[in-house]
């Protein structure tokens, strides 16, 4: 009998919160974001409620126009690692950048980090977006984004090939004939490409789960076919079922072209449930997240996805200006939507920026009415899953005690692990190693 289709959950640590002016509510601890002791009691109540992962972003530059949440913060390998140790089923989501990383090194750290979760690791694989970046690895420039995402297909294909080093039975370890490994089953790239050489071998052998899960969040036209060729895993900001839709049916389209099955990549938009007894209480925690938000902080985090626009010198009510997202070089995908809604719906910079600046509204209510449209994003393939960031501190609890019943009432989420990996849980294959039996 073939088994319902379940969702898939990744959570997050809310240390300060997503959104940049939650750390001054009452509730949040504004150091969250380095409380080692707090991320250690969240990951293990994320793994009590049974979620799949915790998803750790991440940023290689910042300036005193960012967000609070990026100017004080573990680096995620680092912190999977040390949370791995205190867990047992959980999944943990590290963004790491292709563009300033060596593949060889983060081969290995990934790599380890997946041995020592007994497979429980995802590499959310970004280009970078923010161009500051280039100033901390000895560039003047950042790398254009076509540049990005060809430097990325083949940092990616250089890390997954140094996993494959050794066959899963390439090390003997027979004493008697001082015989550690079998040779013919060590594999070196040899890697030549136009940004990278890398021969290898990696010191380090493949995990329980074959290989770390590969994460993606570019939504871009490159982004998505990057991701359809390569991710088995999309992290996707979208507001709308109907939006939500069109880019499911887009990636998953892409990925058969591929070559790929629909079932090897599983699409996670981001969402924040603010529940409720009832829709007003809902709306009344909703309306107090945004309340924190001034008119000069949500400018400011527009700024960030073109080309750092100053927004902050333009008429506030005058209409969303006219920009060629061409030029955007950093969140292009982010850019492209912004653009889109902000000119069909005729929106003032005004308005446009606290659109943005805000929380969508398509999770607010009590938990049945979350659960439902959960359901229909869900049942309608608009998603494979969710991530669910608490807005607001107690959230992820609140959420994991009214919402999750029902979903599991309802079949629609585990009642417990069916598997000791990341993989295993979120139902992919093990992915064989490219020698074997060759
Ligand atoms: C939903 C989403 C989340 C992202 N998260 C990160 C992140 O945590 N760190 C980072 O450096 N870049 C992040 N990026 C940037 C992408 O990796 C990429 O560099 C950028 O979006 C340009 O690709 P695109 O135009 O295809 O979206 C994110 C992008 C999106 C759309």
């Amino acid at each position: 009998m073939s088994q319902k289709r379940q969702m898939k959950l990744g959570t997050r640590v809310f240390g300060i919160g997503h959104y940049r002016t939650l750390w001054r509510q009452q509730q949040v601890a504004p150091n969250g974001n380095i409380d080692f002791k707090a991320h250690v009691r969240q990951a293990q109540y994320a793994e009590s409620a049974k979620f799949d992962f915790i998803f750790f972003s991440d940023r290689l530059f910042f300036d005193q126009y960012s967000a609070p949440k990026s100017m004080n913060q573990f680096e995620p390998l680092t912190i999977i690692s040390a949370l791995s140790a205190v867990t047992s089923k959980l999944g943990f989501v590290a963004t790491a950048s292709t563009s300033y990383t060596e593949p060889f090194n983060l081969a290995r750290i990934l790599m380890s980090a997946d041995q020592i979760s007994g497979g429980r690791v995802g590499w959310n694989a970004v280009t970078t977006a923010l161009s500051g970046a280039a100033l901390n690895f000895s560039r003047d420039k950042h790398f254009s984004h076509s540049e990005r995402y060809q430097r990325a297909q083949e940092h990616l294909d250089i890390v997954r090939g140094l996993w494959d080093t050794w066959e899963d039975d390439a090390f003997v370890y027979d004493k008697e004939n001082n015989k550690f490994f079998d040779p013919a089953k060590l594999h070196t790239l040899d890697y030549k490409g136009q940004f990278f050489n890398v021969r290898g071998p990696l010191n380090i052998s493949r995990s329980e789960q074959g290989q770390p899960v590969i994460f993606q969040a570019g939504g871009s036209e490159t982004g998505k076919t990057f991701a359809a060729q390569n991710a088995e895993g999309i992290y996707t900001i979208i507001d709308t079922l109907p939006e939500a839709q069109v880019f499911y049916a887009d990636v998953k389209r892409r990925t058969v072209q591929a070559g790929r099955s629909e079932d090897d990549v599983l699409i996670f938009p981001g969402m924040y449930p603010f529940i409720g007894r009832t829709e007003k209480e809902a709306w009344d925690k909703y309306n107090e997240v945004v309340s924190y938000i001034t008119y000069e902080e949500a400018v400011t985090e527009l700024k960030l996805f073109f080309k750092d626009t100053d927004f902050s010198k333009l008429d506030p009510d005058a209409p969303f200006p006219e920009f060629s997202t061409e030029s955007s070089e950093g969140y292009r995908s982010m850019a492209d939507r912004i653009v889109r809604i902000a000119k069909g719906e005729r929106l003032s910079l005004k308005e446009t920026a606290f659109r943005f600046g805000s929380p969508k509204q398509e999770f607010v209510g009590t938990p049945e009415r979350i659960a439902d449209r959960m359901q229909a994003w869900f049942e309608q393939r608009g998603c494979d899953g969710f991530n669910v960031w608490a807005p607001y501190v107690g959230g992820q609890e609140e959420f994991a005690e009214k919402v999750l019943p029902i979903l599991q009432d309802r079949g629609l989420f585990r009642k417990d692990y069916e598997a000791d990996t990341l993989r295993g849980n979120l139902g992919l294959s093990l992915p064989e190693n490219r020698y074997a039996g060759k």
